[in-house]
């Protein structure tokens, strides 16, 4: 079996969007026919310079916004852009978005386990204690400790709650897990750990992962393919090594050379 035979999880093709203003759509398009593929067990990772549309083209693979043009396509064919509000709710816990602002990701009244023991019974993994449990495994798992789950989002650090983010997202076990800037606020050593985590997660499971990130240094460590997007257009797109050694496009070198180096 050739790569072009692998069903990608998520399909974005001709993906067209923009913003309306006053109840019109207006403007200048954030995304202009978009085609990305999110193969099963890989990382893809997406960069560009800020404003360019990353974020955007997150939100549209997770089906929190629709496009004014194009399909987002699931691997059994379901087309999110031709999905109702509530059919996209549906399909919700196949697709999920870990951002990079994490305090929005919890009620910030509730302590942790009120957030994530449900998801695990959801899933139907487990109740009571058992629920519990596992919930504390994925903590430890991302490199925190079971009595966070008692604690209130406000009582974690930034870093330290976008783990238990991204520990919540893994236990519901996507298809596809779209990761916007998740590093950015951890220091390097935990941010390394996740990566690692992510990558694993992708291999093992068969999860598509998009990577948003302008740490080009973090894309190198966890992607298989790169995907560079410059004005809402992807004008590079590659094996990580090929797009990062051999870069063709103008925006993809800029993105290389603006990389800080040590004195
Ligand atoms: N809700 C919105 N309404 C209007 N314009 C928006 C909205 N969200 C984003 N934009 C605009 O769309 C463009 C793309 O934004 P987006 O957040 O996708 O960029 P990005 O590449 O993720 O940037 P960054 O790396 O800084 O997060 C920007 O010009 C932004 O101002």
């Amino acid at each position: 079996m050739t790569r072009d035979d692998i069903v990608p999880a998520l399909r974005m093709r001709g993906v067209t969007l923009s913003f309306a203003a006053q109840g019109r759509r207006v403007g200048q398009e954030v995304l202009r026919g978009v085609d990305l593929d999110l193969p099963p067990g890989e990382v893809v990772g997406l960069v560009g310079e800020s404003g360019c549309g990353k974020s955007t083209l997150a939100r549209v693979g997770v089906g929190l916004l629709r496009p004014d043009a194009g399909h987002v396509i699931l691997r059994d064919g379901t087309d999110l852009a031709a999905s109702s509000a509530r059919a996209v709710a549906r399909l919700r816990p196949r697709l999920q978005w870990v951002v990079q602002d994490p305090y929005s990701a919890f009620d910030p009244s509730l302590p942790l386990r009120r957030s994530i023991v449900p998801v695990v019974r959801r899933q139907g993994h487990a109740t009571g204690d058992a629920a519990r449990s596992l919930a504390a495994d994925a903590l430890v798992a991302v490199g925190l400790q079971a009595s966070h789950l008692d604690r209130l989002p406000g009582q974690l650090s930034g870093g330290q709650l976008q783990r238990a983010a991204l520990a919540r997202a893994l236990l519901v076990d996507p298809e596809v897990l779209i990761a916007d800037e998740i590093v950015s606020a951890l220091d390097f050593r935990v941010g390394e750990e996740i990566l690692h985590l992510v990558r694993r997660g992708a291999r093992e499971r068969g999860r598509a992962v998009l990577f948003v990130s302008h740490d080009l240094g973090a894309v190198a460590l966890v992607c298989d393919r790169i995907a560079v997007m410059d004005e809402g257009v992807i004008v590079e797109s590659g094996p990580t090594g090929a797009v990062l050694n051999h870069p063709q496009h103008a925006r993809t070198q800029a993105l290389l050379e603006a990389v800080p180096t040590l004195p």
